[in-house]
């Protein structure tokens, strides 16, 4: 059945093989949000300035009972376990990814995030996605083909990402600001899609009005389809006359931060910090940056004894382009073709991970040698225990200190996975009472703390096991919406705290690491040097002996720029210790 209700999409040429179904069978299938009823419920404000009204710990339940469906059917009655694909039928008037998209974006905004992101094709442990789609929409969407997964992801990245200029092209297309703020949240994310798909992905326009118009009135009202039609139908006028309403840079210095903000996406507070430190052309190529789609490297696991011609070689037999990386023996760098490695089963046989150089060249500067040992202070989930260890070749030790007990577990099992755990004893601690309590002096300890991530905002790998390992790649592309200026002082004080723990298992003559992925000045040089301040008994030790000379700064740390390397930001200092 499902099969013959499926639909060919292409988001260039979009056809439906279903249009016979008859209006009838059209209304039969819309719903009502609660969004659309409870007034009390008006959740969007733009990004930054306002947060949505709803906590990210509020319930999402966004629909209305469905009169086919009765209570016993249920998907929460019904547990995980059981398919909740019975629950709803089939609408197979919507483009699944479209639904599926507008869904995520909710989740995202209003917490739970990630959870449904954990799997690889909406299927499988997708249940839980497309139980929750299920829910929040009130029919049910075809299971997701690959082509639908990677339309699902650009389009769900790419609207997180350009909110705040998504945001402002759709105020400015409303009667007023307060249509706006009163538009239910499924409404407002669905004329995000739409926006961008016209704007940024320059769809063919009519289709997208089409397509999000229908969605907009089968899982809302037809109202809310209305609206999106005129709201999207101006746009595209104002597009094709070149005359999209977007802000000029002009004013005070204020003035032209909160434009660049709107036209580059970005929160102001990040657009002024950056121009204060890096001036305001720097600034803008950061934003492209941070814009653009995000690539990859993979790190061949030699302690599998599977080297890069080895990982190579399986990357031509799959077909994925590819290039070596000039810094890192053991990496590779792609650009696509991600999905096709992780259902080759390259991640999950442990023959490979998903690392980028930046994190590899702050190991560079660890430079771990057989016998050593190693303290790793904020280890978890892993990516850079596992390639120190794995240049241990069996001989050394790292400690693999965190205080996240899920995270150090993702550790522990990749290492088993990667064939390192022998090496590698995990220890579930606050790096600041493990260091009080535990006079351990170590050869080396990496420091490579928590921080604002203002490096890696195209993308943060991370790594995440499920029954069986999975690695999974998440383009937080919300993390910039995430952030505040007030976590940067927050931030700051851990930093300093795990600094002054982290120096006291050093041992004589040791070497502690400190490393962050941010490109932020306050968390990177000024920590080391209020830290050099409090402790006179290191000193630096430049890194031009470890990393290429391009990495290198005049201070002799270590720093990755986005800008400059085209690799995700991110900095080390190597300090040595005396006595
Ligand atoms: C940037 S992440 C580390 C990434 C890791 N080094 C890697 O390469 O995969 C920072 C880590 O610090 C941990 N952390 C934060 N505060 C800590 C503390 N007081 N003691 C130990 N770990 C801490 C967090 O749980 C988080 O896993």
């Amino acid at each position: 059945m499902e099969n013959s209700l499926s639909r060919v999409y292409s988001p260039f040429s979009i056809t439906h093989s279903n249009q016979s179904l008859s209006k009838n069978s059209h209304t039969h299938f819309i719903k009502h949000s609660v969004f659309a009823e409870n007034s009390s419920i008006r959740a969007i404000k733009t990004p930054e300035t306002e947060k949505p009204s709803l906590s990210p710990t509020t319930p999402l339940k966004f629909v209305k009972r469905n009169r086919h469906s009765s209570s016993q059917d249920s998907p929460q009655r019904r547990g995980p376990s059981r398919p909740s694909v019975k629950t709803h039928k089939l609408n197979s008037e919507v483009s699944p990814h479209r639904a599926v998209s507008a869904v995520r974006l909710m989740r995202i905004e209003f917490g739970g995030a990630f959870a449904d992101l954990l799997n690889e094709k909406g299927k499988g442990s997708g249940d839980n996605e497309m139980g929750y789609v299920e829910r929040t929409l009130g029919f049910r969407t075809r299971d997701l083909e690959d082509r639908d997964l990677r339309l699902v992801t650009d389009i769900v990245g790419g609207t997180i990402r350009w909110r705040r200029y998504l945001d402002h092209l759709i105020v400015s297309l409303c009667h007023d600001e307060r249509t706006f703020r009163g538009m239910e949240p499924l409404l407002l994310q669905i004329l995000r899609i739409g926006v961008y798909e016209i704007v940024k992905l320059d769809m063919p326009p009519y289709a997208v009005v089409d397509e999000n118009v229908r969605l907009a009135k089968v899982a809302l009202r037809p109202g809310a389809g209305n609206m999106v039609n005129g709201i999207l139908r101006k746009l595209v006028s104002l597009k094709e006359n070149n005359s999209l309403p977007l802000p000029k840079l002009e004013g005070d210095d204020r003035a032209q931060a909160r434009a660049l903000a709107t036209l580059y996406s970005h929160p102001v507070w990040m657009v002024r910090r950056w121009i204060k430190f890096h001036g305001q052309e720097e600034a803008e190529k950061l934003m492209t940056w941070n814009n653009s789609d995000p690539s990859f490297s993979l790190r061949a696991n030699t302690s599998k004894d599977f080297t890069r011609a080895d990982l190579v070689s399986r990357l031509n037999m799959l077909k994925v382009p590819h290039e070596l990386s000039p810094h890192l023996d053991d990496f590779v760098r792609l650009t696509t073709g991600m999905q096709i490695v992780i259902q080759a089963g390259l991640l999950r046989g442990g023959l490979c991970s998903v690392q980028d150089e930046s994190a590899g060249l702050v190991v560079s500067v660890v430079d771990p040698q057989q016998g050593e040992t190693i303290i790793d202070c904020c280890a978890a989930p892993g990516g850079k225990t596992l390639f120190m260890a794995s240049r241990l070749s069996g001989q050394g030790m790292v400690s693999a200190i965190d205080i996240n007990e899920g995270r150090l577990r993702i550790l522990k099992e990749t290492a088993k996975l990667h064939g390192v755990h022998d090496v590698i004893t995990s220890i579930h601690a606050d790096l600041r009472i493990f260091a009080e309590d535990n006079p351990v002096k170590s050869d080396k300890v990496l420091l490579d703390v928590p921080c604002s991530g203002l490096g890696v905002l195209s993308k943060i790998c991370k790594i995440l096991t499920r029954l069986l390992l999975f690695i999974h790649l998440l383009k937080r592309a919300d993390l910039r919406w995430n952030r505040r200026l007030e976590d940067m002082e927050e931030l700051k004080n851990l930093q300093n705290e795990l600094l002054d723990a982290a120096s006291m298992l050093v041992k004589p003559g040791g070497v502690l690491v400190y490393s962050t992925c941010s490109i932020d000045p306050e968390e990177n040089e000024e920590r080391v040097a209020v830290f050099l301040q409090r402790h006179p008994e290191f000193c630096v030790d430049p890194v031009d002996r470890y990393v290429p000379p391009a990495f290198v700064t005049n201070s002799g740390f270590y720093f990755s720029n986005p800008v400059k390397h085209s690799l995700d930001g991110s900095f080390a200092a190597r300090l040595i210790r005396s006595l």
